[in-house]
């Protein structure tokens, strides 16, 4: 509205009386001061009355413009000025009222204010645009519509197109979203940019490129025009040559350049289209674990690979078209200006009607592709999830399942495309037929002033040749328009990953030459992020000493986990200390501190690499006796010489082609040859045998030496030989001592090896029978 508003401001001053300007720039403010106000909470016996005063509209509107009609002649405004003030005046009338409907009653369920807003431009400001424009041809054209304005014919049609145009705008408007998100992007096109500034010198030459070519291809109209006068006059023949030999070398010397500039060009763009993908990349790496407890892999694979793709790509297409075209535009109309002011003039005066269309079906694409990209990630999720748990798919027959899934994601996508096609159709189509508009206009006005001896046949000829450049090149730059508004809209969520500012930041320094590790959990109190009102953890207070192997033992979801992930840093404690050597964890180095502290979870995940490479993961080129001396540790030497390809063997995605049990010791192997401080064993022996477990125990605590080691157990037997015993139940640490103290004092520790062994019995009792 307040843009509409704009473009009459733009119109009045040329045209007409300050005395008019003022008025239309009051008009201009208070359809802006419009905007703000703000609807009640809207109910059916509202909105009703909305609807009716609505429809009540067109009446008030009719009656208005008569007496606008009836005044004019008394303020002795006639032709264009009366027409300009009617319609300055009805819009005000028309916006002041509505948001009068808006504000006291709110809006029915079919109608947005945006689309109410439309409507009353359009009913308003196309008419005096369009006079404005007939009126450089045939001044007639006025009266004739003043008269218009006056038949209820011409009106009843006025408000059937609108409406028509209202109804198409609100089923092809991406703002009813159903997931109720208004969609409303934040990146801005300069945002977007500030990625190139990095190779602004590259860019500085392309543009030297450019300025060179586009001069050059300003030869041949040029040039074409002397030619045609030079032959209606038979001047100097000599001179027709060179200026044939002079328009040659310049073309010859633009399309060189051109070559130049275009090969530069795509060089540069895929160095910003591999720099954003890896940016992006960068930040999703440092976010903090909470984020990736909520966001899906697919998606977040989606950002960085398809959107990153789609926006570049995008990005370098436009990016081309908008600097030669622009630069084009920029030469053409300095030597059009040059040739004939007065059609340069009407040119531009035809831009602003052709450039509304554009400005309207850009906000619809960059909304559309904001979704289409949304229910991508959404669909792509779907993939990822299905074929990274192919087995257990499989095992439930969940194939046909998944695959509805899928192809239910991929029509809501279809949907969307759909729309996103019409709305393509829509505007190109709407494009040309106003830019053949302009062009047929503008070469009858021309030939109006040859037959006038404004300028001659030559001029005419060039200025005819450089204004159909001029036009297919702002044709372009308009058809471009939605496609940048796309590229701005794909990369939406990838400025929202790559903006985004970790919650948790380890910013610490210390890194003292010795650790003890010597750890303090002191009253700490944890809850999830994703679940802010369940409490995990409830002033839990051990400590962890050095040489000292300490086992955590509980039911199922007491939280035992959670404390490794708080020793691990993943999350922040909402209350409480965790202290390493009487410092907080946090005050450590990032690479220090995961070099002293190193875990092995309960669902060891290896990478699609070499089980050498997996054991001296994040430790680069190690000598191979090292990684041996890890492994044997680890009792998984053994089995890695007995595969195929010993060390060098591929593990497979996740680790997919080694057993569970192998997973696990190669998974130890991995912390093992850090040599860490504090070895944090999360589960990571329930898939060994009785025997092998043994054997990677004592490896590991009997190497431990001042090692500190927390174990975490299911089996009891596990735990049984740690020299210390934690139990922790509900989130709180219940008791603590040697097995032996433990079962001794006979609580909850004593009951749970007693369910234990009851269940040995039992299941060696039902092996016999
Ligand atoms: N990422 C998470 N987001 C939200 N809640 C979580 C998350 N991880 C665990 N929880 C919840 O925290 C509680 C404790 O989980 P935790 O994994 O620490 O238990 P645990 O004692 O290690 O269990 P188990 O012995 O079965 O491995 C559970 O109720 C669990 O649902």
């Amino acid at each position: 509205m307040y843009w509409a508003s704009s473009v009459i401001s733009f119109f009045v001053p040329c045209l007409s009386s300050g005395c008019l300007y003022a008025l239309t720039v009051s008009v201009h403010h208070l359809c802006f001061l419009g905007l703000w106000f703000e609807a009640p909470p809207p109910n059916s016996l509202r909105r009703m009355k909305a609807a009716l005063a609505l429809c009540s509209l067109p009446a008030l509107d009719f009656a208005a413009v008569q007496l606008l009609l009836m005044l004019s002649p008394l303020l002795q405004l006639q032709g264009l000025l009366a027409i300009t003030w009617i319609s300055l005046a009805r819009l005000g009338l028309l916006v002041v009222t509505c948001h009068t409907i808006y504000a006291v009653w709110g809006l029915p369920v079919w109608l947005e204010r945006e689309v109410l807003l439309l409507c009353v431009a359009l009913l308003s400001l196309l008419l005096p645009c369009y006079t404005t424009l007939t009126s450089f041809i045939d001044p007639q054209a006025t009266a004739e519509i003043l008269c218009g304005w006056g038949r209820s014919d011409v009106w009843a049609i006025s408000y059937l197109i609108t409406v028509v145009v209202a109804v198409l705008w609100f089923h092809l408007s991406p703002f009813k979203d159903k997931s109720g998100a208004k969609g409303q992007p934040s990146a801005s096109l300069g945002k977007l940019l500030s990625c190139l500034t990095p190779y602004g010198g590259r860019f500085l030459a392309v543009a030297i490129l450019l300025v060179v070519s586009s001069l050059g291809e300003m030869a041949i109209p040029y040039y074409t025009g002397q030619m045609t006068d030079w032959i209606l006059n038979e001047e100097n023949p000599s001179a027709f040559c060179t200026a044939i030999l002079t328009m040659s070398l310049l073309t010859t010397g633009s399309a060189v350049t051109e070559f130049l500039c275009d090969f530069l060009y795509n060089v540069t763009m895929s160095l910003v289209h591999m720099g954003i993908q890896s940016r992006v990349f960068c930040s999703v790496l440092q976010q903090e674990m909470a984020f990736f407890d909520t966001a899906q892999t697919g998606d977040i694979t989606s950002r960085i690979t398809a959107d990153t793709q789609a926006m570049s790509e995008s990005l370098s297409k436009n990016l081309n078209l908008l600097m030669w075209y622009l630069m084009r535009v920029i030469f053409l109309y300095l030597f059009m200006l040059k040739l004939s002011w007065k059609l340069s003039l009407f040119t531009l005066l035809g831009l602003p009607v052709i450039m509304a269309i554009p400005k309207l079906s850009g906000t619809f694409y960059q909304n559309l592709s904001f979704q289409v990209q949304a229910s991508l990630a959404r669909a792509n999720q779907v993939a990822s999830e299905t074929l990274a748990n192919m087995k257990t798919v499989r095992s439930f027959a969940g194939e046909e399942e998944e695959a509805e899934r899928y192809v239910e994601r991929l029509s809501e996508t279809y949907r969307l495309n759909k729309k996103e096609a019409v709305a393509y159709a829509g505007f190109t189509w709407a494009n040309s037929l106003s830019g053949l508009a302009l062009k047929v206009g503008i070469l009858y006005y021309g030939g109006r002033l040859v037959t006038s001896d404004y300028i001659s046949s030559g001029d005419l000829v060039a200025f005819v040749l450089y204004e159909l450049q001029f036009t297919s090149a702002v044709e372009v730059l308009l058809r471009m328009y939605p496609d940048v508004k796309k590229a701005v809209g794909a990369s939406e969520k990838i400025f929202e990953y790559m903006d985004r500012t970790p919650k948790i930041t380890a910013a610490g320094i210390l890194t003292p030459e010795t650790l003890e590790g010597h750890v303090t959990f002191q009253n700490v109190t944890f809850s999830y992020p994703s679940r802010l009102d369940t409490l995990v953890l409830k002033d839990v207070s051990f400590q962890l000493r050095p040489g000292e192997v300490t086992a955590l033992v509980g039911p199922s979801a007491s939280g035992k986990s959670t404390c490794v992930w708080l020793l691990e840093r993943f999350y922040q404690p909402q209350g409480g200390k965790i202290l390493l050597d009487g410092k907080s964890i946090w005050e450590y180095e990032q690479k220090y501190f995961h070099s002293k502290v190193a875990l092995v979870s309960q669902e060891p995940v290896l990478f699609a690499r070499s089980v050498r490479e997996n054991i001296a993961y994040g430790l680069g080129d190690l000598p191979q006796d090292d990684v041996i001396t890890a492994a044997k540790y680890a009792n998984a030497h053994g089995f890695i010489t007995g595969l195929k390809d010993g060390y060098q063997t591929d593990a497979g995605e996740k680790g997919g082609q080694l057993s569970v049990g192998q997973k696990q010791r190669v998974a130890i192997a991995r912390a093992l040859l850090r040599d860490p401080q504090i070895l944090i064993l999360d589960d990571a022996t329930s898939a060994l045998d009785t025997e092998t477990e043994h054997m990677v125990q004592t490896a590991v605590y009997n190497g431990s030496r001042q090692r500190t080691v927390l174990v975490i157990a299911h089996r009891l037997s596990t735990a049984e030989r740690a020299d210390r015993i934690l139990v922790l139940e509900g989130g709180q640490i219940t008791d603590e001592g040697t097995h032996q103290e433990l079962l001794e004092k006979g609580g909850s520790y004593s009951r749970m090896v007693q369910k234990q062994l009851q269940g040995f019995q039992k299941d060696s009792t039902n092996e016999e029978e």
